[in-house]
């Protein structure tokens, strides 16, 4: 990716074909696409948390060794070398993996497919299933409703969610209207506390439904961890991306 550092007003053409102004006219919008990163540096933005630990294999068989401080939880460094000169590892939220590719700041990430089918990002390609971080997405309700409930009797559902996507289109599907309460983390409450009949969330062993009270009545897709990549990358790029992707495919997949 071309360097364009804040300030810099030379005009550069950028790695998303766009020359900046030589001055800025007034009204203009800045983008941010200042990145520091040099021409050639590729960055992979891995999630922290559950996923980090599972993929820490997937890049040692890759032959990609970030700094060791990466994989520990209470390091505050967010960027890391690799043993790749040209390849550094940004340590992202998992929601934010998608975001930071899409935009650019990274040219490949690691994210769950919830992620992805939530955000719906056009500027992402995902071209491969890692095949770690399985739960699946669901719809949870109380476990003393009635059994086998028609939804389709309900024109509106009040649902609590960190996917308010995923989740108003599943309904949608069923002609029903859900009415979000958007959470962050601890949906299980909703119920109990009155925020909303329902909830979506990630469903693995199904323990934290279980000890929250509650039970899954549908599963709105099964998840695992993609490979992502920015496709505006992978066209400028295509050689150093399509070398990365077919490590991890190795990987994967070990002769
Ligand atoms: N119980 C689970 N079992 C397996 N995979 C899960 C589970 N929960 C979440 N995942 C997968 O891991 C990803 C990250 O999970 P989650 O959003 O809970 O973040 P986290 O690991 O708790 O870290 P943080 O909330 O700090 O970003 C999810 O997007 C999903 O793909
Ligand atoms: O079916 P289970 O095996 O119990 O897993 C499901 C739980 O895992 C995830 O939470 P996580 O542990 O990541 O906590 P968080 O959402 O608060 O980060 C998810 O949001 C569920 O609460």
């Amino acid at each position: 990716m071309t360097a364009c550092t804040p300030g810099d007003d030379t005009p550069t053409m950028t790695a998303w074909g766009v020359a900046p102004a030589t001055t800025p006219a007034s009204g203009d919008v800045d983008h941010g696409r200042h990145g520091d990163h040099a021409d050639d540096m590729l960055i992979l933005a891995l999630p922290k948390g559950r996923i980090l630990k599972s993929v820490a294999p997937l890049l040692a068989r890759a032959g990609i060794e970030p700094a060791a401080d990466c994989l520990q939880e209470d390091s505050r460094r967010l960027r890391f070398p690799t043993n790749h000169p040209k390849l550094d590892v940004v340590r992202v939220r998992s929601f934010d993996v998608a975001t930071f590719v899409a935009h650019g700041g990274a040219h490949l990430g690691v994210c769950g497919a919830d992620v992805l089918m939530e955000f719906d990002y056009p500027e992402l390609y995902a071209p491969l299933d890692l095949g770690i971080g399985g739960c699946r997405v669901s719809v949870a309700r109380p476990q003393g409703d009635p059994p086998n409930e028609d939804w389709s009797r309900y024109s509106e559902v009040r649902v609590a969610t960190k996917y308010p996507t995923i989740t108003r289109r599943h309904f949608a599907a069923r002609g029903i209207n859900a009415d979000i309460v958007h959470l962050n983390g601890a949906m299980e409450l909703a119920p109990m506390l009155g925020l909303s009949r329902l909830i979506v969330d990630l469903v693995d062993t199904g323990s934290t439904l279980r000890a929250n009270g509650l039970q899954e009545v549908e599963t709105i897709a099964q998840i695992t961890s993609r490979l992502v990549v920015n496709r505006t990358a992978l066209k400028t790029r295509p050689e150093a991306i399509a070398s990365l992707i077919a490590r991890f495919r190795a990987a994967l997949n070990p002769a």
